[in-house]
């Protein structure tokens, strides 16, 4: 089953028919709210608001653990997460949505796997692609069947937040190979991967990173960005879960 892991703007989604809210407690504490369990044009789908309904919950805070789990314990088989993230690469402008490949993590202290030898016993993970192939390319075709670009690839750099970067810090991840910079789209992927939950990435660009493109960033505008890209992104994920419905034997 499909799960919508939704972020900045997107807490919940009008077209989805509520069935059923999961309690918010796991094995490992708190998720950010329950899971619903809904239904998008009488097809089901699971959806959990990483920062809580209402956004509460800042993205170093998180219980990444507890959000994944419920989405296992609920039936998700694959997950698309949904973030916001500023353009490092200067040609991504504010409204472009990009489906990364690759990611680079510099978050620190976030509790980060289920292997951790005391929750499950201790096991290395293969990692070198993050975001699953055949996810991401289904996004792609989604976007071609509601008509709407869409950028393949990239690099997501992860940072600890929740301050914004200096541009100096945008600079040195540019070198480093990042094309965008968001806050939670690690632990996220790799815990999808330790259970097993095939996890790509959909990333609304809100603004230029800091430092590109104009001397002092200015985040004025990213509420309207985000406005308008969020019913956008509801249509091509809408897109995606009927092609996913279709495909099931
Ligand atoms: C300046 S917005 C920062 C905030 O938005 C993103 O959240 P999400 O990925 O859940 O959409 C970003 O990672 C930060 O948490
Ligand atoms: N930095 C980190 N995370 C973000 C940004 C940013 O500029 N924009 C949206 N999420």
């Amino acid at each position: 089953m499909l799960a919508i892991i939704g972020g900045t703007g997107f807490g919940s989604w009008q077209g989805m028919d509520v069935l059923k809210r999961g309690g918010q407690e796991t094995p490992l504490g708190a998720a950010s709210c329950g899971v619903v369990e809904g239904r998008l044009d009488g097809q089901a789908l699971l959806f959990l608001a990483r920062h809580g309904q209402p956004h509460k919950v800042p993205p170093h805070r998180i219980n990444y653990r507890a959000n994944l789990w419920a989405l296992k314990q609920a039936g998700a088989t694959h997950i698309v997460g949904v973030n916001c993230a500023s353009g490092i690469d200067p040609t991504l402008t504010p409204g472009t949505l990009v489906v990364p490949d690759q990611l680079i993590d510099y978050t620190t202290g976030r509790d980060g796997t289920f292997f951790d030898g005391r929750f499950k016993p201790f096991r290395h993970v293969e990692f070198a692609w993050p975001y699953h192939r055949v996810w991401r390319e289904e996004l792609h075709a989604a976007a071609s069947t509601a008509n709407m670009a869409l950028h393949a690839g990239g690099v997501l750099g992860i940072v600890q937040g929740p301050r914004l970067e200096t541009a100096a810090e945008i600079r040195l991840m540019a070198r480093d190979g990042n094309t965008v910079v968001g806050m939670t789209g690690m632990p996220e992927a790799i815990l999808a991967r330790e259970l097993e939950m095939e996890y790509a990435s959909l990333c609304l660009v809100i603004s230029h990173a800091a430092g590109v493109g104009e001397e002092e960033p200015t985040r004025a505008g990213t509420e309207s960005v985000i406005e308008a890209g969020m019913p956008r992104i509801q249509m091509l994920l809408a897109a995606l879960h009927q092609r996913h419905v279709a495909r099931q034997p």
